[in-house]
């Protein structure tokens, strides 16, 4: 079962989790009323930013992660800031926002200049990450999970990383017998997640060529962390 020090650790990435969030006036420009595509797309700009930010102060709150080389760090959160962002917008649409940011939001990324062929893939994600009615503490593992890849492009010491995964993995694969005993296959179908999310990040790649092709413009951080 889990150790007290395995029990220490999913605190820490837990209560990191939870503490690094959108800000709410940020999220709440969701409910402003232009709708235009134009508009959708500025207003998803703003919030993938704000969600990067938060994903940048998140990581550095994993244990081990600052001990790794710098530009390991580096190619380790541009490798899997959209998977992370995936995970977490999936706790919007499963969580059914009572704030009705969930219609909105689905409203805005339907209307905001993406092709239908990779809307249908990322909405099946969220439905599927829904249906798995992951604890707030299986989510801060997953996504530290998907942080902590080592087969990131451009990552050097990938024996660092993997030690630090496996660790992250044995804390996630424990939580899950102990909160599903009922699904020995939930540890399983949670790591298929992240199969999937590889194939949304490559979709995620064509998003960010077909926006560019249509002239549209990203922030500084955006254009750094996905190299657009
Ligand atoms: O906690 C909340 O209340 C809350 C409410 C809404 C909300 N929306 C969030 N988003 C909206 C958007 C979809 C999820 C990831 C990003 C953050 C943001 O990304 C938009 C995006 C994406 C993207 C999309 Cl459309 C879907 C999934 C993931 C990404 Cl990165 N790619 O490029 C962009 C910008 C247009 C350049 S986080 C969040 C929290």
């Amino acid at each position: 079962e889990i150790t007290k020090e395995q029990q220490a650790l999913m605190k820490i990435i837990t209560d990191a989790y939870n503490r690094h969030q959108i800000p709410q006036d940020v999220a709440k420009k969701l409910l402003q009323d232009q709708y235009s595509a134009e508009e959708n797309f500025l207003l998803l700009t703003e919030m993938a930013t704000s969600q990067v930010q938060v994903l940048v102060e998140f990581t550095k709150n994993i244990p081990g992660f600052l001990s790794l080389d710098r530009e390991d760090q580096i190619a380790l959160l541009k490798g899997s800031a959209v998977e992370a962002m995936f995970l977490r917008s999936a706790q919007v649409f499963s969580r059914k926002m009572p704030s009705g940011h969930t219609e909105v939001l689905e409203e805005r990324i339907r209307k905001s200049g993406i092709s239908e062929e990779f809307i249908t893939p990322m909405f099946n994600f969220y439905k599927s990450i829904g249906e798995l009615h992951m604890v707030q503490e299986e989510q801060a593992l997953l996504t530290t999970v998907t942080i902590l890849t080592p087969d990131r492009p451009y990552v050097k010491d990938q024996q660092a990383v993997e030690r630090l995964q496996e660790t992250m993995l044995d804390v996630l694969r424990k939580l899950c017998v102990l909160q599903h005993p009922q699904e020995p296959q939930y540890f399983a179908r949670l790591l298929g997640r992240l199969t999937e999310l590889r194939t949304l990040s490559h979709y995620h790649t064509e998003m960010l060529v077909s926006w560019r092709m249509n002239d549209h413009k990203f922030t500084p951080l955006l254009c750094e962390i996905w190299d657009v």
